[in-house]
C-alpha cells in the first residue's frame, strides 16, 4: 500500500475556550487530489495551518513525510497558496519573474533560477507574461502566477486555500483543470480547500468533509450519489444539489 505523506491522528484544536477541531483523523497518500470542504468557520484554514506547522499542534499527532510535524524540515516539499494571493493592486512594483523567483528555496545560480521560473510559468501557460507587472494581470492570471511560484521548487504536496475567490466562473473551471494537470502530469499531491463541493467533485480523487470533525472521507462520486439529506448530515451543514456540467 502507498505510504501516506501526511498522517493526522486524534487532532484537537482550541482557540481560547472554543473547540475548533476535534478527533481529526485522516491520511493523504502520494498522488491524491484531495478536496477539503466545509461550511464557513468549520476549521478548514486552521487544519491547513496545522499541516503547515504555522499553528502549533495542541493535541494529537501529525506526521509529514514520516516526520512529526514539530520536527519536520520542509525544504520545499510542502508548498502553499493562500486565500488572498491574487489581490495585488495595479501598479504593484514587481514583475511576474520576481514574484515566481520568491518560491525558489535552494541556492541556485542566475541561469538556473531563470530556467526554473520559466519552466514553472510554462506549466501554468503564463510564460509570455514573464516580464509584466503582477498588478497589471487579471485575478485569474495572478492566481496562475502564484501557482507557478508555489511549484517552482518542485514540491511534493501543494495546499491551496480557497484559491478561486475573486476568479470568475469560466476561469474557475480552467483553474481546476490546471490543478488536475499538475496532479496527473507532474505527480504533485494536492489539497484544495473549497466551498464549492459541486465544482470540485469532478476533479478530486478524495473528498474530505470537515465541520469541526471529519464527517466524510472517501470517493467524491459516492458522496455525490447520496441522497441530499444524507450528504447534508455528512457535510455537517445543509447542502443543496449543485451540479456543474463539464
Ligand atoms: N487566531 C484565531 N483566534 C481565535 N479564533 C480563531 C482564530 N482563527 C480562526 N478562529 C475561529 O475558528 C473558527 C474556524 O476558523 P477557520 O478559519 O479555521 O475556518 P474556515 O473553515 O477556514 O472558515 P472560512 O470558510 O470562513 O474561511 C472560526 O470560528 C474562527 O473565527
Amino acid at each position: 500500500m502507498t505510504q501516506p505523506i501526511i498522517s493526522v491522528r486524534g487532532v484537537q484544536h482550541r482557540y481560547d475556550r472554543q473547540t475548533i477541531l476535534k478527533d481529526i483523523k485522516f491520511d493523504i497518500v502520494e498522488g491524491a487530489f484531495v478536496g477539503l470542504v466545509g461550511p464557513n468557520g468549520s476549521g478548514k484554514t486552521t487544519l491547513i495551518k496545522l499541516l503547515l506547522g504555522i499553528e502549533k499542534l495542541q493535541k494529537g499527532q501529525i506526521t509529514a513525510f514520516g516526520h512529526p510535524i514539530q520536527k519536520f524540515k520542509n525544504k520545499g516539499r510542502i508548498s502553499y497558496v493562500s486565500q488572498k494571493a491574487n489581490s495585488f493592486n495595479r501598479g504593484f512594483p514587481a514583475t511576474v519573474k520576481e514574484v515566481v523567483s520568491i518560491g525558489i528555496v535552494s541556492k541556485e545560480n542566475k541561469q538556473t533560477k531563470e530556467n526554473l521560473v520559466y519552466n514553472a510559468l510554462k506549466q501554468v501557460n503564463m510564460e509570455s507574461y514573464i516580464d509584466r507587472n503582477i498588478g497589471d494581470l487579471s485575478g485569474g492570471q495572478q492566481q496562475r502566477v502564484f501557482i507557478a511560484r508555489a511549484i517552482v521548487s518542485n514540491p511534493k504536496l501543494l495546499i491551496l486555500d480557497e484559491p478561486t475567490v475573486g476568479v470568475d466562473s469560466e476561469n474557475v473551471e480552467h483553474f481546476y483543470r490546471l490543478l488536475s494537470k499538475l496532479n496527473k502530469e507532474l505527480g504533485i499531491t494536492l489539497v484544495l480547500v473549497s466551498h464549492d463541493i459541486g465544482a470540485i467533485t469532478t476533479y478530486v480523487t478524495d473528498l474530505l468533509c470537515l465541520n469541526k470533525t471529519i464527517h466524510y472521507h472517501g470517493d467524491p462520486g459516492d458522496f455525490e450519489n447520496m441522497p441530499d439529506e444524507q450528504r447534508s448530515k455528512l457535510y455537517g451543514h445543509r447542502i443543496h444539489t449543485i451540479t456543474h456540467d463539464h
